[in-house]
């Protein structure tokens, strides 16, 4: 999948073969990109996919080899998919090469009467240990206090925050499935949060990582169309699977520590929890447990930390904003105390900065791929039950229709004329309907007290003489490429 999105985001024809939906003629114009864009903002307005939806309607199919898909394109067609009709488009895709990692099990690639009771226990128990609560709060703030630390070390200094920012938010979420969090420089920790693997460091993170960066080689849509083949051949695709074994040993030997000490009346956290559950059907078994801590590890990890990155590089370039989000954390927090999720109604420029951050880095650019449960009818078009429906949230997030200034940096958005904060509905980096993304609610938490903590202490600014690159990779989200930064004290 991530094969289709990045070439697609480079613009590239990836060899697909286009269909459209009966009855839409096609413009004369050739919906084309000309170049392989590198400019964020040129970019946005080069995607194919938003090209081919101005060509072909906001319902067209692809034929992506041997397999079908059907592209749903700008907000009132992707709300009505996954909204209006959201029990008929809630299914997931089961490609061989996830077959072979997890054979559907976990939470994002799970169907069914499973996925249904997984995903309301895990909702239900990252509520319990402090989702929405203030005892999850403490954790981010010293998470943030640790990491301001981190970074005061730097002494100014042009450094990569990739690293830092990925070890604070995986101890978020790592302190809820495991109960514990891991100094920066502990090597445990290292195995979870390490995102480029060093040569010869072959760690649990930095495993998962390489894998996910092995997603964007075309010899795993070769697995895909050619599962039986493929298995018999050497290659790199053998390096994915070889590299999930590795994780999933190390998250077993976890789950395995974890049932040693268990005390069955006093849960310390999700895996605790999930040794209570009983329930066959679903399949509440220490397999499965393991793909559901995998899921929440990868999911909980990169999105959040890729999207601070995004804004510490929003803030770099755009100083005048910078200055006025410092100027909202003078107002409201001061420098005594450290923020709280109490501000935020308070802070409408901030949360307006935040909300546009994560609209123009758009870091789920198609979102997961999702799979028709029924016959259904959406736009007037007839789509079988088990077809594969691509949500394209890129043209949601800069729907002409629903923003002012889709391609441009603009807090505005969120703002109106008073200055207050506006809820807009087709703000959808977390998808819609029934697969929402699980983790949204701690995901605003981790994004508004780190980014809030950062800045009522910190000025971000380029390196002397560089300016700031809005180059991106596509690999699990659509990141920046590494960057250095300069913070000062303010
Ligand atoms: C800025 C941060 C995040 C963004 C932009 C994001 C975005 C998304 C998107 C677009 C989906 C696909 C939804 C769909 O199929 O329609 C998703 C699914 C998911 N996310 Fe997130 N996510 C973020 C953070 C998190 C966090 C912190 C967690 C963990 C607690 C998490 C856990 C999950 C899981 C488990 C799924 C699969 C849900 C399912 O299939 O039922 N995400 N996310």
């Amino acid at each position: 999948w991530s094969i289709l999105g990045y070439e697609l985001m480079r613009g590239q024809e990836c060899g697909l073969l286009l269909g459209t939906c009966p009855g839409h003629q096609p413009p004369d114009r050739d919906p084309r990109p000309q170049t392989n864009q590198r400019d964020r903002f040129k970019l946005t307005l080069s995607l194919p996919l938003v090209q081919l939806a101005e060509r072909y309607g906001n319902i067209f199919s692809l034929r992506l080899g041997r397999d079908k898909a059907v592209v749903v394109n700008g907000f009132k067609m992707v709300k009505e998919a996954l909204v209006n009709q959201g029990d008929i488009f809630a299914g997931r895709t089961l490609t061989p090469v996830f077959e072979r990692i997890n054979r559907g099990q976990g939470l994002s690639m799970s169907n069914g009467y499973m996925w249904k009771q997984q995903r309301r226990f895990a909702m239900s128990t990252l509520r319990n240990f402090g989702v929405g609560k203030k005892t999850l709060e403490s954790t981010i703030l010293e998470e943030s206090r640790c990491l301001l630390e981190a970074i005061m070390e730097k002494k100014g200094l042009p450094f990569d925050p990739h690293l830092l920012l990925n070890s604070a938010i995986a101890n978020i979420i790592s302190s809820v499935i495991f109960g514990q969090r891991f100094e920066y420089n502990d090597t445990q920790f290292q195995k979870l949060a390490l995102s480029h693997p060093p040569q010869g460091r072959p760690y649990t993170l930095t495993l998962i990582s390489f894998s996910l960066s092995l997603f964007l080689q075309r010899f795993l849509q070769l697995y895909n169309a050619f599962p039986t083949v493929m298995k018999q051949l050497p290659g790199r695709h053998n390096d994915i699977f070889r590299n999930y074994k590795k994780v999933v040993a190390f998250l077993t030997q976890q789950i395995q520590t974890h049932r040693e000490n268990w005390e069955p009346s006093e849960p310390r956290d999700y895996v605790d929890s999930y040794f209570r559950h009983n329930d066959p059907e679903a399949q509440f078994d220490d397999e499965n447990l393991c793909y559901c801590t995998l899921d929440l590890i990868i999911a909980g990890t990169e999105t959040t930390s890729t999207t601070l990155r995004w804004a510490l590089l929003y803030m770099m370039k755009h100083q005048q904003v910078q200055e006025k989000v410092h100027e909202e954390i003078n107002r409201v927090i001061g420098q005594a105390r450290q923020p709280s999720m109490d501000d935020r109604p308070n802070m409408p420029y901030t949360d307006a900065v935040i909300h546009e951050v994560q609209r123009i880095s758009n870091i789920v650019p198609l979102n997961l791929p999702r799979l028709t449960t029924r016959d259904t009818t959406l736009g007037g078009y007839f789509i079988p039950e088990g077809t594969q429906i691509i949500p394209n949230l890129t043209s949601v997030l800069f729907d002409k229709n629903e923003w002012e200034t889709p391609d441009s940096f603009n807090p505005h958005h969120f703002l109106d004329a008073s200055g207050e904060f506006v809820r807009k509905e087709a703000f959808m980096p977390f998808s819609a309907g029934q697969r929402i993304c699980l983790g949204e609610n701690l995901a605003k938490m981790d994004l508004f007290l780190f980014f809030t903590s950062l800045l009522q202490k910190l000025t971000f600014h380029s390196p002397a003489g560089v300016e700031p690159s809005f180059d991106f990779q596509v690999g699990l989200t659509l990141s920046p490429l590494p960057f250095q930064i300069c913070a000062s004290m303010r």
